[in-house]
């Protein structure tokens, strides 16, 4: 049972804080059980302690933060990929095999965490999305093979007090850093383009975006509500040689979906290259 669990976050970031944020507010943890570290900034946790009653380190001291990481049943990786090697070196002596690893790091792969500690571990890889901030993210997440079934169900329930979690193939989780893990990104980006255009067509900045926001909002949820097609969706709104027909064939002249399609396709290729980077430099730093 997860509410008997003591987990320990290293890294207190956006994604830490999203998902302490979701577990402590759903009642799934009693906030005492969640402790916090961080590598700089102090007043960042004493942020963090404030709003959700969570533990934070007494003192910067390395043996106490040491301590907290050994005593946790449950330890989560929320750093940047280029702070990974480090900290899995500063904490690889505090870890037992028995704990549950759960890792955000994009690209730090299950093969690599226990090539580094030199032993299976039960181990969860997981590509969340900012949206779990508001409860509305999408993660994809991967199980190694010495996970067990409750584990397995706890780091559901730890993902899923964020919004949606879907279990897949290891393999699988560079296109979904491609997908939903980078996806906010380019629906933001749409978002800026039409919202310039709707500024150079005359409306005021605040017109324009609540007009897209609610125009995004509203295409989400017609799409999960009915669970029609998005193409299906999209005929009904293109009127025979009407504005959306000229708007569509603008953009395929600049061959936008091939476009999405590829820019998604190098995301997950990139995924792949800082896997690969991450593997490189935290299996030397472990050699030196
Ligand atoms: N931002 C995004 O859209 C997504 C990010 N991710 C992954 O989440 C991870 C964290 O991202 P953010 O929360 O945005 O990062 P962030 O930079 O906001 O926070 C990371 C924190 O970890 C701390 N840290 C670094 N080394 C440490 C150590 N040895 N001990 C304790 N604390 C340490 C840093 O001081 C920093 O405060 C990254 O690996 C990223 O790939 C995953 C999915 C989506
Ligand atoms: O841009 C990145 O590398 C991270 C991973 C997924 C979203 N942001």
């Amino acid at each position: 049972m997860l509410k008997e669990q003591t987990i320990a976050f290293i890294g207190a970031g956006s994604m830490s804080e999203a998902l302490l944020r979701g577990i402590v507010e759903a009642k799934l943890v009693r906030s005492l059980s969640v402790v916090v570290l961080n590598r700089h900034n102090r007043s960042r946790l004493d942020d963090l302690k404030a709003a959700y009653g969570i533990r934070v380190p007494e003192t910067n001291d390395d043996a106490e933060r040491q301590r907290l990481v050994r005593e946790a049943d449950i330890v989560v990786l929320a750093m940047k990929p280029k702070d990974v090697g480090a900290a899995m070196i500063e904490f690889r002596d505090a870890l037992r095999p028995e704990q549950l690893l759960l890792s955000v790091v994009a690209g730090l792969s299950i093969d690599t965490i226990e090539r580094l500690l030199g032993r299976v571990q039960p181990i969860v890889r997981t590509m969340p999305n900012t949206s779990s901030t508001i409860g509305l993210g999408a993660t994809g997440i991967a199980f190694s093979s010495s996970v067990s079934a409750e584990q397995r169900e706890m780091a559901l329930q730890m993902l899923r007090a964020v919004g949606k979690a879907v279990p897949l193939e290891e393999g699988l989780l560079n296109v979904v850093t491609g997908v939903s893990g980078s996806g906010p990104a380019y629906v933001y980006y749409l978002m800026e383009a039409m919202i310039d255009a709707g500024v150079q067509g005359g409306l005021t900045e605040r017109e324009a975006r609540e007009l897209v926001v609610q125009t995004v909002l509203g295409a989400a949820h017609m799409v999960e509500s009915t669970g029609e097609d998005p193409a299906a969706l999209r005929a009904k709104v293109t009127s025979p040689n009407g504005t959306t027909f000229a708007a569509i064939q603008h953009l395929e002249s600049f061959r936008f979906r091939d476009g999405l399609v590829q820019a998604i396709g190098r995301a997950a290729a990139r995924a792949g290259e800082m896997g690969d980077d991450i593997a490189t430099s935290v299996l030397q730093q472990a050699k030196e």
